[in-house]
């Protein structure tokens, strides 16, 4: 089953074309990787999905349907609160461990103090934080480490229940310990939640998700099972690009 689908979609910047028609439908719990090289408009695709492409200066056209509505046709708040993101650097708010795990709540409408904590603990224990931090959730999140931070904001993304969550190179800023932590935990969090990420880490794409869309120009050239996008890619490009990398 999908939840995601796009139908004859493009992104513009100005008059500057970034994604190119691209008719792609993302498979329900299960881990989406976006590679492509810099500048192919991995970003810009992923922004495309929970609508903030607009908030940064860009234009859609063509549809999107998220459970087969078209997301432009719904309210924003409630495309962010269903379709979470998590960008490149870890950026918790600048409060207490806590706040950052009940703000959105709160936010949405949640007041119950014991439902809120319920909510907060739950999204530590997925994180794998639970454990590194129960004994400061007054603490300000700023003082975590890296990838605790990040670790933080994905569990901060899942407060609101999304049902996607889309990840723009989470992992880019951290060390190899700290991102094998956020895969395994995306790997758990699979079951659950639809999951897209971007990478320019081919050894990621390959570990972790269950398809592979490959970008270059704004173009889908190829969308496969990642098993077989990696052993045995059908497009020229699609297979230039996997040996360039490896070789
Ligand atoms: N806010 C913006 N305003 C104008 N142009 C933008 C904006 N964001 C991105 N672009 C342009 O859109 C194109 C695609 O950028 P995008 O960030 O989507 O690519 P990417 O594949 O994610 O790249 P990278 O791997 O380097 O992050 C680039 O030419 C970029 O300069």
């Amino acid at each position: 089953m999908n939840v995601l689908e796009l139908r004859s979609f493009y992104a513009y910047y100005g008059d500057k074309k970034i994604i190119n028609d691209i008719n792609m439908k993302i498979e329900k719990n299960k881990i989406t990787a976006i590679i492509g090289p810099s500048g192919c408009g991995k970003s810009t695709f992923l922004l495309s999905l929970n609508r903030m492409l607009e908030e940064s200066g860009g234009r859609a056209a063509g549809n999107i349907l998220f459970n087969g509505k078209d997301i432009y046709s719904m309210a924003k708040e409630e495309i962010r609160k269903r379709i979470g993101i998590v960008f490149q650097k870890p950026a918790p708010f600048p409060f207490s461990i806590y706040k950052n795990l009940t703000y959105a709540p709160i936010f949405y409408g949640i007041r119950d103090k014991s439902r809120l904590r319920e909510i907060a603990l739950d999204k530590l224990k997925i994180s794998g934080l639970y454990d590194e931090v129960k004994d400061e959730l007054g603490m300000s999140a700023l003082k975590l480490s890296g990838g605790q931070q990040q670790r933080l904001c994905i569990a901060r993304a899942l407060t609101v229940e999304p049902e996607v969550l889309l990840l723009d190179e989470p992992c880019s800023a951290l060390d190899v310990k700290n991102t094998a932590n956020i895969e395994k935990m995306l790997i758990n969090l699979a079951g659950d939640y639809t999951i897209v990420i971007v990478t320019h880490n081919l050894y990621q794409a390959k570990r972790i998700s269950d398809y592979t869309a490959f970008m270059l120009d704004g173009e889908l050239v190829e969308y496969d099972e990642t098993v077989r996008m990696f052993s045995s890619p059908q497009d020229r490009r699609t297979r230039e690009y996997i040996e360039g990398i490896y070789g």
